[in-house]
């Protein structure tokens, strides 16, 4: 369980990204840098961002033949980030990839990132996956032998939607992980999600860890909109 919500910083470049932690509470933080971050900043800004205390996330969402997929994983241990992502589509050989380039890559003596699979993105819907996609069942079952496939490969957990996460934690071993982005405040424009929930909701229903974009990057006071987020999780 990650006590804290996950903050995704998805603004275009390392100056708003600054501002942005300038608005936020100044204490150490867990961010999610995103393709688009990542894309201008580069690698010295996630370091950057470690040197500041903060916990990162980096949401690169691997998906490439297992060869490729094992080096960039070592690069990204090379980082010393947190959690990264691969897409649960490239498989098991490709997922078992990542994770042995994500042990090459780490320090000795240093714990390697976790690594997450996505299992069937927020913005999602069953119809999508039906008729887009070509993946029969329930998109709860979809999850489930996404998950399987992941735990098998031995990552750490998926992201889902909070609506999964139960099913997800109840069906793996302890400690494997639900990260649930897809996070609104009641009454909030869900824009491009699909499968939503509030920051209180994820938690009953069994989220690992949140986490948050727009309801707080977007916000008119990003630090009060983050407490509120933060105060909700932790109580639910
Ligand atoms: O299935 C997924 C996987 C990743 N994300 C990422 O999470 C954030 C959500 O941002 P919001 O602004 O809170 O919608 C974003 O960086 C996505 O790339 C996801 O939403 N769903």
């Amino acid at each position: 369980m990650i006590n804290q919500p996950i903050i995704a910083v998805d603004v275009e470049n390392a100056e708003k990204a600054a501002a942005l932690l300038e608005k936020l509470p100044k204490e150490p933080l867990f961010l999610k840098v995103g393709m688009e971050l990542f894309y201008q900043a580069g690698p010295s800004f996630v370091r950057e961002l470690k040197k500041q205390g903060h916990r990162i996330f980096l949401d690169l969402k691997l998906h490439d033949i297992p060869h490729t997929v094992e080096k960039a994983a070592l690069q990204i241990a090379a980082l010393e980030v947190d959690l990264f992502t691969v897409h649960a589509a490239g498989g098991q050989a490709m997922i078992e990839a990542a994770v042995r380039g994500a042990e090459k890559g780490t320090r000795e003596g240093a714990a390697p990132p976790v690594c997450l699979t996505v299992t069937q993105l927020t913005s999602t819907t069953e119809q999508m996956m039906q008729k887009e996609l070509l993946i029969g069942g329930s998109l709860a079952e979809a999850v489930r032998h996404f998950s399987g496939l992941a735990a098998r490969a031995g990552a750490g957990g998926v992201i889902c939607s909070a609506w999964e996460a139960a099913a997800v934690r109840e069906e793996q071993a302890s400690g494997f992980m639900a990260v649930t982005p897809g996070i609104r405040l009641k009454g909030e424009d869900a824009g491009d999600q699909k499968r939503v929930a509030d920051p209180a909701l994820a938690k009953e229903m069994g989220s690992s860890a949140i986490v948050v974009g727009r309801s707080i990057t977007g916000a008119a006071d990003p630090s009060a909109a983050y407490h509120t987020i933060e105060k909700a999780w932790r109580n639910a």
